[in-house]
């Protein structure tokens, strides 16, 4: 599944009148030989796309949740490659785009080149590197293109201006809106100003834009959804399918029709 594949199931949202959710699970949490069945799970819940994380022993963007969720995965055995012929099994009769996310230095220590080719294989739409900065792109541009992977970058509260503008200009696949000042995990609210800031990004952004971080209720996707293209909500849905919670993660993905 190619970099297309994620437009296209933004264009049917948009067409449909509804907002787009994306789940983030962590690939090797709950055993390997289960993700498949996750992934299914979460494409017959409603997903739009779904953000596959392959864990990483510093994972400096990762909140406590998350964190706890690649270290069960890494004491399981998981890695790059594992991840992908993992997924590779079911890329013929996936329906629903996967994204991975993970960090530069598994990438660098599988190779870039050979990285994103393996991704191609698997059926990979699109790659989320959140320690990878806009300056030093350069080292996987080309790969990507070639593989045809989207890049998704990630736009911080923080970001100023001019690098707001650079990276709403270059955004593939979707931008990724940070909606809080720190690491992943569930919050009880977010900053007042959040509206405008998601507003302004989808006036410039040529790709869909879609908010994370902290999203963890459907007054959450609700209230977020309605300033941009969607949500992506990754540790309350790690949390639940810890805790074997499956009709959680379902009415949270509901939650984006309405
Ligand atoms: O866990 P949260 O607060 O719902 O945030 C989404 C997030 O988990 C997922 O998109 C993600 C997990 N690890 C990341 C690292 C960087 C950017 C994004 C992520």
């Amino acid at each position: 599944m190619s970099k297309a594949k994620l437009d296209t199931v933004f264009q049917t949202v948009e067409e449909a009148g509804e907002k787009a959710f994306v789940p983030y699970i962590m690939a090797g949490d709950g055993g390997l030989e289960n993700l498949n069945g996750r992934i299914r799970f979460l494409a017959e819940s409603g997903a739009t796309a779904i953000e596959l994380g392959i864990p990483f022993s510093d994972p400096v963007a990762d909140g406590p949740t998350i964190q706890a969720a690649g270290i069960r995965a890494l004491e399981a055995g998981t890695t790059v490659q594992a991840v992908l012929d993992e997924v590779a099994k079911e890329k013929d009769n996936r329906s629903v785009p996967l994204v991975i996310m993970t960090y530069l230095n598994p990438i660098f220590a599988y190779g870039v080149e050979a990285f994103a080719s393996a991704c191609e294989t698997a059926g990979i739409s699109g790659l989320i590197l959140p320690d990878l900065p806009l300056e030093e792109e350069g080292l996987v541009v080309k790969s990507l293109k070639k593989h045809d992977i989207a890049l998704i970058r990630l736009v911080a509260l923080t970001s100023t201006p001019e690098r707001i503008r650079a990276l709403a200009e270059r955004s593939e696949g979707f931008l990724y809106a940070v909606t809080v000042a720190g690491t992943t995990g569930e919050r009880a609210s977010f900053v007042d100003q959040i509206g405008t800031h998601l507003q302004a990004l989808k006036a410039i952004s040529k790709a869909p834009v879609l908010a994370g971080f902290g999203v963890s209720t459907p007054e959450h996707v609700k209230e977020l959804s309605q300033y941009c293209d969607g949500v992506v909500v990754g540790s309350r849905i790690v949390d639940a399918l810890y805790r074997g919670d499956k009709q959680q993660v379902a009415d949270l993905i509901a939650s984006r029709k309405y």
